[in-house]
Protein backbone atom coordinates (compact mmCIF):
# COMPACT_ATOMS: atom_id res chain seq x y z
CA UNK A 1 0.00 0.00 0.00
CA UNK A 2 2.91 2.32 0.88
CA UNK A 3 4.61 1.24 -2.21
CA UNK A 4 1.09 2.47 -4.03
CA UNK A 5 0.69 5.78 -2.27
CA UNK A 6 4.46 7.15 -3.08
CA UNK A 7 3.79 6.49 -6.85
CA UNK A 8 -0.04 7.70 -7.01
CA UNK A 9 0.04 10.91 -8.89
CA UNK A 10 -1.72 13.77 -5.95
CA UNK A 11 -3.31 17.36 -5.77
CA UNK A 12 -1.93 18.86 -2.43
CA UNK A 13 -4.81 21.19 -1.75
CA UNK A 14 -3.99 22.75 1.90
CA UNK A 15 -0.57 23.06 2.93
CA UNK A 16 0.95 26.10 4.29
CA UNK A 17 4.38 27.93 2.33
CA UNK A 18 6.03 28.52 5.56
CA UNK A 19 4.76 25.10 7.37
CA UNK A 20 6.69 23.30 4.60
CA UNK A 21 10.22 24.46 5.63
CA UNK A 22 11.59 21.11 5.68
CA UNK A 23 14.71 20.32 8.56
CA UNK A 24 16.96 20.54 5.16
CA UNK A 25 14.86 24.01 4.28
CA UNK A 26 15.04 25.37 8.11
CA UNK A 27 19.01 24.68 8.10
CA UNK A 28 20.03 26.77 5.25
CA UNK A 29 17.63 29.89 5.75
CA UNK A 30 19.34 29.18 9.62
CA UNK A 31 22.50 29.44 7.90
CA UNK A 32 21.99 32.60 5.95
CA UNK A 33 20.10 34.23 9.54
CA UNK A 34 22.50 33.10 12.44
CA UNK A 35 20.64 34.41 15.15
CA UNK A 36 17.55 32.65 14.89
CA UNK A 37 16.27 30.75 17.74
CA UNK A 38 14.66 27.62 15.74
CA UNK A 39 17.12 25.03 15.94
CA UNK A 40 18.64 23.52 12.81
CA UNK A 41 19.98 19.75 14.26
CA UNK A 42 16.42 17.65 12.82
CA UNK A 43 16.90 15.82 16.54
CA UNK A 44 16.34 19.00 18.26
CA UNK A 45 13.78 20.46 15.43
CA UNK A 46 11.34 17.48 15.97
CA UNK A 47 11.53 18.62 20.13
CA UNK A 48 10.89 22.15 18.96
CA UNK A 49 8.14 21.19 16.56
CA UNK A 50 5.91 19.38 19.51
CA UNK A 51 3.01 21.80 20.33
CA UNK A 52 1.47 21.93 23.62
CA UNK A 53 -1.95 23.16 21.98
CA UNK A 54 -2.97 25.42 19.00
CA UNK A 55 -1.60 28.55 20.83
CA UNK A 56 2.00 27.23 21.15
CA UNK A 57 2.08 26.04 17.46
CA UNK A 58 1.37 29.33 16.37
CA UNK A 59 3.75 31.09 18.64
CA UNK A 60 6.90 28.36 17.15
CA UNK A 61 5.50 28.99 13.54
CA UNK A 62 5.79 32.65 13.82
CA UNK A 63 9.67 31.79 14.79
CA UNK A 64 9.65 30.17 11.11
CA UNK A 65 8.48 32.93 9.77
CA UNK A 66 10.90 34.77 11.33
CA UNK A 67 13.64 33.16 8.88
CA UNK A 68 11.77 34.33 5.81
CA UNK A 69 13.79 37.65 5.53
CA UNK A 70 14.77 38.34 1.90
CA UNK A 71 13.05 37.58 -1.34
CA UNK A 72 15.75 35.01 -2.19
CA UNK A 73 14.35 33.28 0.98
CA UNK A 74 10.96 33.30 -0.17
CA UNK A 75 12.61 31.81 -3.64
CA UNK A 76 14.42 29.28 -2.00
CA UNK A 77 11.80 28.33 0.23
CA UNK A 78 8.95 27.94 -2.76
CA UNK A 79 11.59 26.31 -4.82
CA UNK A 80 12.45 24.03 -2.05
CA UNK A 81 9.01 23.18 -0.85
CA UNK A 82 8.46 22.54 -5.06
CA UNK A 83 10.80 19.62 -4.92
CA UNK A 84 9.31 18.33 -1.30
CA UNK A 85 6.02 17.90 -3.17
CA UNK A 86 7.53 16.47 -6.47
CA UNK A 87 8.90 13.57 -4.89
CA UNK A 88 5.90 12.73 -3.33
CA UNK A 89 4.82 12.58 -6.96
CA UNK A 90 2.31 15.56 -6.40
CA UNK A 91 1.46 16.75 -9.36
CA UNK A 92 -0.39 20.19 -8.51
CA UNK A 93 -0.59 22.07 -4.80
CA UNK A 94 -2.37 25.09 -3.80
CA UNK A 95 0.51 26.88 -1.07
CA UNK A 96 -1.33 28.28 1.29
CA UNK A 97 0.78 31.59 1.60
CA UNK A 98 0.57 34.67 4.40
CA UNK A 99 1.76 37.60 2.18
CA UNK A 100 0.90 39.54 5.03
CA UNK A 101 3.81 38.18 7.78
CA UNK A 102 6.29 38.83 5.16
CA UNK A 103 5.76 42.13 4.46
CA UNK A 104 5.24 43.42 7.99
CA UNK A 105 8.56 42.04 8.60
CA UNK A 106 10.11 44.47 5.89
CA UNK A 107 10.16 42.43 2.56
CA UNK A 108 9.27 44.82 -0.07
CA UNK A 109 5.89 43.28 -1.39
CA UNK A 110 6.90 43.45 -5.46
CA UNK A 111 10.26 41.62 -4.89
CA UNK A 112 7.77 38.99 -2.59
CA UNK A 113 5.47 38.21 -5.54
CA UNK A 114 8.52 38.15 -7.79
CA UNK A 115 10.05 35.61 -6.06
CA UNK A 116 7.51 33.29 -5.56
CA UNK A 117 6.60 33.67 -8.95
CA UNK A 118 10.18 33.05 -10.40
CA UNK A 119 10.08 29.77 -8.05
CA UNK A 120 6.82 28.58 -9.65
CA UNK A 121 7.70 28.92 -13.26
CA UNK A 122 11.32 27.15 -12.61
CA UNK A 123 9.67 24.42 -10.44
CA UNK A 124 6.97 23.50 -13.39
CA UNK A 125 9.69 23.58 -15.81
CA UNK A 126 12.35 21.33 -13.32
CA UNK A 127 9.77 19.18 -11.84
CA UNK A 128 6.67 19.76 -13.32
CA UNK A 129 4.51 20.19 -10.76
CA UNK A 130 2.21 23.14 -10.96
CA UNK A 131 1.76 25.85 -8.04
CA UNK A 132 -1.20 27.50 -7.21
CA UNK A 133 -1.53 29.89 -4.38
CA UNK A 134 -4.36 30.96 -1.47
CA UNK A 135 -3.19 33.83 -0.08
CA UNK A 136 -4.69 33.68 3.47
CA UNK A 137 -5.26 36.59 6.10
CA UNK A 138 -3.50 35.56 9.56
CA UNK A 139 -7.15 36.81 11.15
CA UNK A 140 -5.40 36.94 14.68
CA UNK A 141 -3.53 40.40 13.66
CA UNK A 142 -6.91 42.25 13.27
CA UNK A 143 -8.36 43.70 10.12
CA UNK A 144 -5.04 45.67 9.27
CA UNK A 145 -3.44 42.32 8.20
CA UNK A 146 -7.30 41.39 6.15
CA UNK A 147 -7.08 45.02 4.81
CA UNK A 148 -3.45 44.42 3.25
CA UNK A 149 -4.14 40.65 2.01
CA UNK A 150 -6.82 41.74 -0.18
CA UNK A 151 -4.97 44.42 -1.07
CA UNK A 152 -2.01 42.42 -1.97
CA UNK A 153 -4.43 39.73 -3.67
CA UNK A 154 -6.37 42.16 -5.58
CA UNK A 155 -3.91 44.77 -6.58
CA UNK A 156 -3.63 44.72 -10.70
CA UNK A 157 0.25 45.79 -10.63
CA UNK A 158 0.92 43.21 -7.23
CA UNK A 159 -1.76 40.06 -8.07
CA UNK A 160 0.65 37.28 -8.86
CA UNK A 161 -0.32 35.13 -11.87
CA UNK A 162 -0.74 31.81 -10.03
CA UNK A 163 -2.78 33.04 -7.20
CA UNK A 164 -6.22 31.13 -7.17
CA UNK A 165 -7.61 31.69 -3.71
CA UNK A 166 -8.36 33.57 -1.17
CA UNK A 167 -8.17 32.11 2.98
CA UNK A 168 -8.40 32.60 6.68
CA UNK A 169 -5.77 31.50 9.22
CA UNK A 170 -4.21 31.52 12.26
CA UNK A 171 -6.72 31.06 15.54
CA UNK A 172 -10.08 30.36 15.76
CA UNK A 173 -10.80 31.55 19.16
CA UNK A 174 -11.72 35.08 19.60
CA UNK A 175 -11.77 35.20 15.93
CA UNK A 176 -14.85 35.73 14.68
CA UNK A 177 -15.21 34.81 11.02
CA UNK A 178 -18.19 37.23 10.22
CA UNK A 179 -15.62 40.04 10.42
CA UNK A 180 -13.74 39.27 7.37
CA UNK A 181 -16.92 39.17 4.81
CA UNK A 182 -15.69 43.00 2.97
CA UNK A 183 -12.41 41.36 2.43
CA UNK A 184 -13.32 37.93 1.36
CA UNK A 185 -16.50 40.00 -0.55
CA UNK A 186 -13.46 42.04 -2.13
CA UNK A 187 -11.66 39.08 -2.92
CA UNK A 188 -14.20 37.13 -4.52
CA UNK A 189 -15.67 39.87 -6.68
CA UNK A 190 -12.05 39.69 -8.09
CA UNK A 191 -12.57 36.20 -9.23
CA UNK A 192 -10.39 34.74 -6.43
CA UNK A 193 -11.92 31.32 -4.76
CA UNK A 194 -12.93 31.34 -0.72
CA UNK A 195 -11.11 28.97 1.30
CA UNK A 196 -11.04 29.85 5.16
CA UNK A 197 -10.05 27.44 7.63
CA UNK A 198 -12.99 26.95 10.04
CA UNK A 199 -14.00 24.61 12.15
CA UNK A 200 -10.29 23.45 13.25
CA UNK A 201 -10.07 24.85 16.86
CA UNK A 202 -14.02 25.77 17.52
CA UNK A 203 -17.48 24.31 16.87
CA UNK A 204 -19.54 23.79 13.76
CA UNK A 205 -21.14 27.55 14.21
CA UNK A 206 -17.31 28.71 12.16
CA UNK A 207 -18.54 26.64 9.47
CA UNK A 208 -21.50 27.94 9.16
CA UNK A 209 -20.09 31.17 9.33
CA UNK A 210 -17.61 30.20 6.70
CA UNK A 211 -19.92 29.34 4.21
CA UNK A 212 -22.78 31.96 4.99
CA UNK A 213 -20.54 35.34 5.35
CA UNK A 214 -17.59 34.26 3.64
CA UNK A 215 -19.14 32.26 0.83
CA UNK A 216 -16.56 29.22 1.08
CA UNK A 217 -16.23 26.95 -1.61
CA UNK A 218 -14.07 24.17 0.31
CA UNK A 219 -13.57 24.83 4.10
CA UNK A 220 -9.77 24.25 5.68
CA UNK A 221 -10.38 21.40 8.60
CA UNK A 222 -13.80 21.74 8.97
CA UNK A 223 -13.16 19.29 11.79
CA UNK A 224 -15.87 20.23 14.04
CA UNK A 225 -18.61 19.92 11.41
CA UNK A 226 -18.93 16.41 12.37
CA UNK A 227 -21.14 17.62 15.48
CA UNK A 228 -23.99 18.95 13.62
CA UNK A 229 -25.61 16.49 10.71
CA UNK A 230 -27.53 19.66 8.94
CA UNK A 231 -24.32 20.97 8.36
CA UNK A 232 -22.72 17.68 7.09
CA UNK A 233 -25.78 17.32 4.72
CA UNK A 234 -25.38 21.39 3.44
CA UNK A 235 -21.41 20.60 2.79
CA UNK A 236 -22.47 17.16 0.56
CA UNK A 237 -25.75 18.58 -1.20
CA UNK A 238 -23.40 21.34 -2.30
CA UNK A 239 -20.02 19.53 -2.97
CA UNK A 240 -18.02 22.15 -0.43
CA UNK A 241 -15.56 19.64 0.00
CA UNK A 242 -13.22 19.67 3.05
CA UNK A 243 -9.80 19.58 3.22
CA UNK A 244 -8.89 16.83 5.88
CA UNK A 245 -5.65 17.12 7.42
CA UNK A 246 -5.19 14.21 10.08
CA UNK A 247 -1.90 14.13 11.50
CA UNK A 248 -1.79 17.84 11.75
CA UNK A 249 -5.14 17.57 14.23
CA UNK A 250 -3.33 15.13 16.61
CA UNK A 251 0.09 17.42 16.59
CA UNK A 252 -2.09 21.07 17.35
CA UNK A 253 -4.44 18.85 19.74
CA UNK A 254 -7.26 19.83 17.82
CA UNK A 255 -8.63 15.75 17.79
CA UNK A 256 -7.12 13.72 20.46
CA UNK A 257 -6.43 10.63 19.06
CA UNK A 258 -6.40 9.63 15.18
CA UNK A 259 -9.23 6.67 16.02
CA UNK A 260 -11.34 9.66 16.86
CA UNK A 261 -10.59 11.55 13.75
CA UNK A 262 -14.12 12.58 12.20
CA UNK A 263 -13.12 11.67 8.28
CA UNK A 264 -15.40 9.08 8.61
CA UNK A 265 -18.50 10.43 9.50
CA UNK A 266 -18.19 13.29 6.77
CA UNK A 267 -17.68 10.17 4.19
CA UNK A 268 -20.50 8.22 5.55
CA UNK A 269 -21.88 11.61 5.14
CA UNK A 270 -21.25 11.75 1.76
CA UNK A 271 -19.02 14.97 2.16
CA UNK A 272 -16.29 15.17 -0.83
CA UNK A 273 -13.29 14.63 1.43
CA UNK A 274 -9.61 15.76 0.56
CA UNK A 275 -6.51 14.28 2.50
CA UNK A 276 -3.65 17.05 3.21
CA UNK A 277 -0.56 17.38 5.14
CA UNK A 278 -0.91 21.02 6.33
CA UNK A 279 2.31 21.66 7.86
CA UNK A 280 4.18 18.74 6.90
CA UNK A 281 7.48 19.06 8.60
CA UNK A 282 5.98 20.48 11.60
CA UNK A 283 3.90 17.70 12.08
CA UNK A 284 6.10 14.94 11.22
CA UNK A 285 4.37 13.94 8.30
CA UNK A 286 3.88 14.41 4.42
CA UNK A 287 1.34 13.89 2.16
CA UNK A 288 2.24 10.11 1.66
CA UNK A 289 1.89 9.54 5.64
CA UNK A 290 -1.76 11.22 4.82
CA UNK A 291 -2.92 9.08 2.53
CA UNK A 292 -1.72 6.06 4.70
CA UNK A 293 -3.07 7.68 7.51
CA UNK A 294 -6.83 7.86 5.89
CA UNK A 295 -6.36 4.06 4.11
CA UNK A 296 -6.07 3.13 7.85
CA UNK A 297 -9.17 5.40 9.06
CA UNK A 298 -11.31 4.32 6.40
CA UNK A 299 -10.23 1.34 5.44
CA UNK A 300 -9.15 2.04 1.59
CA UNK A 301 -7.97 -0.25 -1.00
CA UNK A 302 -6.18 0.62 -3.63
CA UNK A 303 -9.44 1.61 -5.83
CA UNK A 304 -10.14 3.91 -2.57
CA UNK A 305 -6.79 5.48 -2.29
CA UNK A 306 -7.58 6.44 -6.16
CA UNK A 307 -10.79 7.75 -5.33
CA UNK A 308 -9.48 10.30 -2.52
CA UNK A 309 -6.92 11.53 -5.34
CA UNK A 310 -9.30 11.80 -7.65
CA UNK A 311 -11.82 13.72 -4.80
CA UNK A 312 -8.89 16.52 -4.49
CA UNK A 313 -8.59 16.69 -8.11
CA UNK A 314 -12.60 17.50 -8.05
CA UNK A 315 -12.32 20.13 -5.35
CA UNK A 316 -8.97 21.54 -6.90
CA UNK A 317 -9.38 25.44 -8.46
CA UNK A 318 -7.61 23.79 -11.74
CA UNK A 319 -8.99 24.16 -15.07
CA UNK A 320 -11.21 21.31 -16.41
CA UNK A 321 -8.66 20.12 -19.18
CA UNK A 322 -6.04 19.88 -16.63
CA UNK A 323 -8.33 18.49 -13.75
CA UNK A 324 -9.30 15.80 -16.86
CA UNK A 325 -5.54 14.87 -17.23
CA UNK A 326 -4.74 14.68 -13.80
CA UNK A 327 -7.82 11.96 -12.92
CA UNK A 328 -6.53 10.29 -16.22
CA UNK A 329 -3.13 9.78 -15.15
CA UNK A 330 -4.24 8.53 -11.69
CA UNK A 331 -6.81 6.00 -13.64
CA UNK A 332 -3.90 4.99 -15.54
CA UNK A 333 -1.53 4.49 -12.59
CA UNK A 334 -4.19 2.09 -10.75
CA UNK A 335 -5.19 0.43 -13.42
CA UNK A 336 -1.53 -0.73 -14.57
CA UNK A 337 -0.68 -1.17 -10.72
CA UNK A 338 -4.04 -4.06 -10.15
CA UNK A 339 -3.30 -5.19 -13.82
CA UNK A 340 -2.36 -8.95 -13.33
O1 LIG B 1 2.58 37.51 11.01
C1 LIG B 1 2.24 38.05 12.05
O2 LIG B 1 2.81 39.04 12.48
C2 LIG B 1 1.10 37.50 12.84
C3 LIG B 1 0.60 38.21 13.93
C4 LIG B 1 -0.43 37.65 14.68
C5 LIG B 1 -0.96 36.40 14.34
C6 LIG B 1 -0.45 35.73 13.27
C7 LIG B 1 -0.98 34.40 12.95
O3 LIG B 1 -1.92 33.96 13.57
C8 LIG B 1 -0.35 33.62 11.87
C9 LIG B 1 -0.96 32.26 11.75
C10 LIG B 1 -0.38 31.51 10.58
O4 LIG B 1 -0.58 30.14 10.76
C11 LIG B 1 -0.75 29.57 9.51
N1 LIG B 1 -1.22 28.21 9.71
C12 LIG B 1 -0.49 27.13 9.46
N2 LIG B 1 -1.17 26.04 9.76
C13 LIG B 1 -2.37 26.43 10.20
C14 LIG B 1 -3.50 25.72 10.64
O5 LIG B 1 -3.58 24.48 10.70
N3 LIG B 1 -4.57 26.44 11.04
C15 LIG B 1 -4.56 27.79 10.99
N4 LIG B 1 -3.50 28.50 10.57
C16 LIG B 1 -2.43 27.82 10.18
C17 LIG B 1 -1.63 30.53 8.80
O6 LIG B 1 -1.54 30.42 7.42
C18 LIG B 1 -1.07 31.86 9.27
O7 LIG B 1 -0.05 32.27 8.40
C19 LIG B 1 0.59 36.26 12.50
ZN1 LIG C 1 -3.96 25.02 7.55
Amino acid sequence: MHAFIAGLPKAELHVHHVGSASPRIVSELAARHPDSKVPTDPEALADYFTFTDFAHFIQVYLSVVDLIRTPEDVRLLTFEVARDLARQQVRYAELTITPYSSTRRGIDERAFMEAIEDARKAAEAEFGTVLRWCFDIPGEAGLVSAEETVRLATDDRLRPEGLVSFGLGGPEVGVPRPQFKPYFDQAIAAGLHSVPHAGETTGPETVWDAINELRAERIGHGTSSAQDPKLLAHLAEHRIALEVCPTSNIATRAVRTLDEHPIKEFVAAGVLVTVNSDDPPMFGTDLNTEYAVAARLLDLDERGLAVLAKNAVEAAFLDEPGKARLAAEIDTYTSAWLAP
